[in-house]
Formats: structure tokens, C-alpha cells, sequence
């Protein structure tokens, strides 16, 4: 169904790290790292978290080729025989939770915990943020703009304009998590059983010496589904009477003339006069498309005008994430297995803000009973239960003061286990599953945390034991340094 990922889709120094590993005598070492995000995209409140399939898709497959082991060898002679025998019998062996597709996400939050050895992690990681980073923010951009049309149709566009081949075809199944109705994309439609949708282009009335002959050639090849493309000389001078004297036509003969698309000019404007025309021809039901870079700014504009338009095609600021490219997903280790004991390991940085997390941590979700609705995500150490007969107290992890008391709640974890020594023992769920879970997502949140323009921050906090395993480890590593320093 999916073409294999191949392992060689990754950067040159997890090899590097792996061989160097593999020397020193340490590469089946257990160790355990998070996959998380720091800051959230387009100034929204939440990401909607996908690439999940995908991940599991690469993992199941994760193998070396002979060519690829040829390849390696060729990039340097130190890779010795033994080395290139092991990555020959390689198979990935650790344990992976994650967050279901759809699930509504925060900075910081481990998305993906994966446990197994430094090697299996370091071959991995590359790919892993490449999957998650780009679909996951396809999928938050797509949330934005169904945010803002409502029940509107939305039609993917995107592929000519996407950054290749697979970002257009896993950015279309990413945009439909988000909550488009259609791609244009036949193999996205294809490979995901996406709904595919499409009306026709330029071109179609171009081959014709007359705008009405195209329309009526075309109306007559696809009766059922006919959408006439209407600005490509002058659009109410000519698209719109062209198309409403060819809907009239396809009406005496008992057929619809089910839309017209917009692609230029004032789409406010056109799209009001166009409405107008149609209705006072008795066509009421021809619907109104538009597209012509849109995104969720534009689209809002467009509806504070009063546009009549009916759905919207949306390519270039979607597939590409225009205004913000990179998710900036990182992937860090957070504890080493030693003498079957796992040690928190930590990342120190000058900026606080990249301070990682350390340890085997939970993910839950607070839901408050009376209302049914989330209030604060919460991670745990691992051993940590929750009771919920008891106050949780919640303080925000910088400013340690603000604090608050939940009572009447539950506690709803977030992680899945996906793989457990190398096999995958999660049922993958459908596409439609998946795009229903991601409404049910939504439906936890206050509206203050889903609009589009600066939404309220939405509480993610480290239990205390947690908040204070990271002081100390802060602590300790800033007195070894010194201590070292000072030798
Ligand atoms: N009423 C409107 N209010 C705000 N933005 C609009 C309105 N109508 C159209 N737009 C947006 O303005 C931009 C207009 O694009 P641009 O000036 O490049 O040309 P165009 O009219 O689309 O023609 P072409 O595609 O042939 O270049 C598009 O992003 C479109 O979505
Ligand atoms: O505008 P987007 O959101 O990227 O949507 C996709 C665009 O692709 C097509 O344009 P085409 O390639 O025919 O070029 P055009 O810009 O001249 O319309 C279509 O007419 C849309 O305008
Ligand atoms: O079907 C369409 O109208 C379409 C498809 C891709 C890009 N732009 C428009």
C-alpha cells in the first residue's frame, strides 16, 4: 500500500554514532527517548498531532538492503566487516508509546516515547521528526481553517505547489485529519481512501475558440458533476452569463449545473454578484467554489465581507505550511538503562526554554466531570499514580506560583503502547476513525483555546515529584561542571 521507507532515510551521523557505538562496545545499550515540540505553529493554540502510520509503516519495515550496506561501506573504509554483518540482521527491537492521530497536542508533551537500544534509537530518530513535524503541521494548519468556514466544504489543491511528491500525498491524508472534506490528489485518494474532488482548469476553456462551447462540452461529459471554472476571460461578463446559460440548459434536460469556481479578482465581490446572477436566473442551487491563494486569513476576511461562497479550494498555503514551515520537533534521550535501573538524563541549554525533560513519564489529560471539558494536560514520572478522590494541585513549571486545585476529574492517558520489543501490537486505526477521534478531541476544549488569533495558553504541568527530579538533575549536572571546572 505504502512505499517502503528505506533505511537510509536518515542523517549521516546516526550511522556514524551507530558504527562509533558499535566500537566502543556500547550500542545494544538500553536507552529511552522522547519526540516532543517546543512552540506552537501559526500563533495556534494546540497541534494536531499525525504521522503516526507512517512512523509505524517505516518501523515494521526498518531493514538494510545489500545496496545500502554497500553504500555505507563506501563512505569511509573504517566501517569494518563486523559492523556492516550487524546493520545485515538489523530489525528494530525496542518499545514505542505514542499519542494516537488526531489527538489535540502541546509543547513539550512527549508525543512518542521509544525505549530500545542507543543504535535502533540513534538509526530512527531523523525519520521520526521528519514524518511527525511535516504532518502534524499540515494537520494544525487544515484544524485552522475548517476553524474559521464552519460547515463550509474544503478542497485539497495542493499538490502542484507542495514540496514533492510525498509531502503533497501525505500532507493531503494530513489535511484531511484536520478536516477537509476532499483532496484533488488521485493517489492520496487512492492509497488512504480520501474523498477526491476537482473541477477543471484554464486550459479547458483555452482549447475552445468560445467560452460557452467549453461549458457545454464539458457540462455534457460530466452531467452529474458539473463545475465550471468562470474567471478565465472576464468573469461577470462572460463566466457567469456563459455558465448560467449552460445551467439553464442542463435544467430543461433535467440536470444540475452543480457549480461554478472563482480563481481571481475580488472573491467578495465576484462571489456576491455571481450569487445574485445565478439566483435571479432560478439556478439557487449551482454552488459557489472558490480558490486563489487562500488561507484561513483571507477565508476569514472573505466571510466578514459577506462572500456567498459555498466551498473553498485551498493548495499552496496548506501543503506548504506558508507561514511557518518547520514544526521544529526534537527528538532527546531522557534516561539510560544502567544495571537495570533507569537514570534520568538530561539536555542543559543556556536558553531554559530548551531545557529537556528528564525520565519515563505519563501523559493525562485532565477532564473536568462537571463540565466535560479539559482542564490542564499533566506528566508524571512513570511510577506515579493519580488518585482521583484527591486535589490535584497544578503549577505552571517556570512560574511556580501560579497555581490551581482541581477536583471532580479524571485523569484520561494519553500514551498507546505501539511497539513492544520490536512488534507492533496497536491496531492501526481507519482514516475515518482517525478523523473522528480528532473532532472528539476538539469537542475537550474551550473555544478560548481553539480560536485562531492569540488563544489562551493551555496548561501543561510536570507533577512535583517530576518538577523536582528536573531541578535536581539541574542541579546536580551544574555542580559537576563546576566541580570539573574548578579540578
Ligand atoms: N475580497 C477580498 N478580500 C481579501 N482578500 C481577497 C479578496 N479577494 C481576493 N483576495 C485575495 O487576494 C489575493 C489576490 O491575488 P492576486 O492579486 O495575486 O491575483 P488574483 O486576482 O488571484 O489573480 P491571478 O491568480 O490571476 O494572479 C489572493 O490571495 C486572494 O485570495
Ligand atoms: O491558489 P492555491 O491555494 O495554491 O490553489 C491551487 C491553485 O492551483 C490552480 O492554479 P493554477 O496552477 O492553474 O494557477 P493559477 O494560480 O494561475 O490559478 C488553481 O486554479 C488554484 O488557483
Ligand atoms: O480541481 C480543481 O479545481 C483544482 C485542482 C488542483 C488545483 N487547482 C484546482
Amino acid at each position: 500500500m505504502n512505499s517502503p521507507v528505506s533505511a537510509l532515510h536518515t542523517d549521516k551521523y546516526q550511522i556514524t554514532m551507530m558504527y562509533a557505538h558499535f566500537k566502543n562496545g556500547s550500542h545494544l545499550k538500553r536507552r529511552a527517548f522522547d519526540l516532543y515540540f517546543r512552540s506552537l505553529p501559526f500563533g495556534n493554540g494546540y497541534v494536531v498531532f499525525t504521522g503516526l502510520e507512517r512512523v509505524i509503516h517505516y518501523i515494521e519495515n526498518l531493514h538494510f538492503t545489500e545496496e545500502d550496506i554497500e553504500y555505507i561501506a563506501s563512505l569511509d573504509d573504517q566501517f569494518d566487516t563486523a559492523f556492516l554483518d550487524m546493520l545485515r540482521s538489523f530489525r528494530f527491537t525496542g518499545d514505542i508509546w505514542a499519542v494516537p492521530e488526531g489527538t489535540i497536542v502541546f509543547p513539550e508533551e512527549p508525543l512518542l516515547h521509544i525505549q530500545g537500544t542507543i543504535m535502533e534509537l540513534q538509526l530512527i530518530e531523523t525519520a521520526l521528526l521528519n514524518f511527525i513535524g511535516y504532518q502534524s503541521l499540515i494537520a494544525t494548519k487544515a484544524a485552522r481553517i475548517r476553524h474559521i468556514v464552519g460547515d463550509d466544504l474544503l478542497l485539497e489543491f495542493g499538490t502542484r505547489r507542495a514540496q514533492e511528491k510525498d509531502a503533497a500525498v501525505w500532507g493531503a491524508r494530513s489535511a484531511y485529519i484536520g478536516g477537509f472534506n476532499a483532496t484533488s490528489n488521485l493517489l492520496a485518494g487512492k492509497q488512504f481512501g480520501i474523498p477526491v474532488s476537482g473541477t477543471h482548469a484554464h486550459a479547458w476553456v483555452q482549447d475552445f475558440d468560445h467560452e460557452l462551447d467549453a461549458f457545454r462540452a464539458y457540462a455534457s461529459a460530466f452531467p452529474n458533476q458539473t463545475i465550471l471554472l468562470v474567471d478565465t476571460y472576464d468573469t461577470l461578463k462572460s463566466g457567469v452569463p456563459h455558465a448560467i446559460q449552460v445551467g439553464l440548459e442542463m435544467k430543461k434536460q433535467g440536470k444540475k449545473l452543480l457549480g461554478i469556481r472563482l480563481d481571481s479578482g475580488d472573491l467578495a465581490y465576484l462571489s456576491k454578484k455571481a450569487r445574485h446572477m445565478l439566483d435571479q436566473a432560478g439556478l439557487t442551487d449551482t454552488k459557489i467554489v472558490a480558490s486563489s491563494d487562500l488561507d484561513e486569513h483571507t477565508i476569514l476576511h472573505l466571510k466578514s465581507q459577506g462572500a456567498k461562497i459555498d466551498s473553498w479550494g485551498v493548495g499552496t498555503k496548506l501543503i506548504t505550511a506558508y507561514d511557518k514551515p518547520a514544526l521544529g520537533a526534537v527528538y532527546k534521550m531522557v534516561a539510560r538503562l544502567e544495571h537495570d535501573h533507569w537514570m534520568p538524563t538530561l539536555k542543559i541549554s543556556s536558553n531554559p526554554a530548551k531545557i529537556s525533560t528528564p525520565g519515563l513519564k505519563s501523559l493525562y489529560r485532565i477532564i473536568d466531570k462537571r463540565t466535560g471539558k479539559a482542564r490542564a494536560d499533566f506528566i508524571t514520572l512513570l511510577e506515579e499514580k493519580i488518585d482521583p478522590k484527591k486535589t490535584l494541585v497544578l503549577f505552571h513549571p517556570q512560574q511556580t506560583f501560579k497555581r490551581k486545585k482541581v477536583k471532580n476529574f479524571t485523569a484520561i492517558p494519553l500514551h498507546r503502547a505501539i511497539f513492544k520489543k520490536g512488534q507492533r501490537v496497536y491496531a492501526i486505526p481507519t482514516l475515518e476513525e482517525v478523523k473522528k477521534y480528532h473532532q472528539t478531541q476538539l469537542s475537550l476544549f474551550w473555544e478560548e483555546y481553539l480560536r485562531i488569533l492569540n488563544p489562551e495558553e493551555y496548561p501543561v504541568d510536570l507533577s512535583k515529584k517530576l518538577w523536582n527530579s528536573r531541578q535536581t538533575l539541574i542541579k546536580e549536572i551544574y555542580e559537576q561542571i563546576k566541580h570539573e571546572l574548578e579540578e
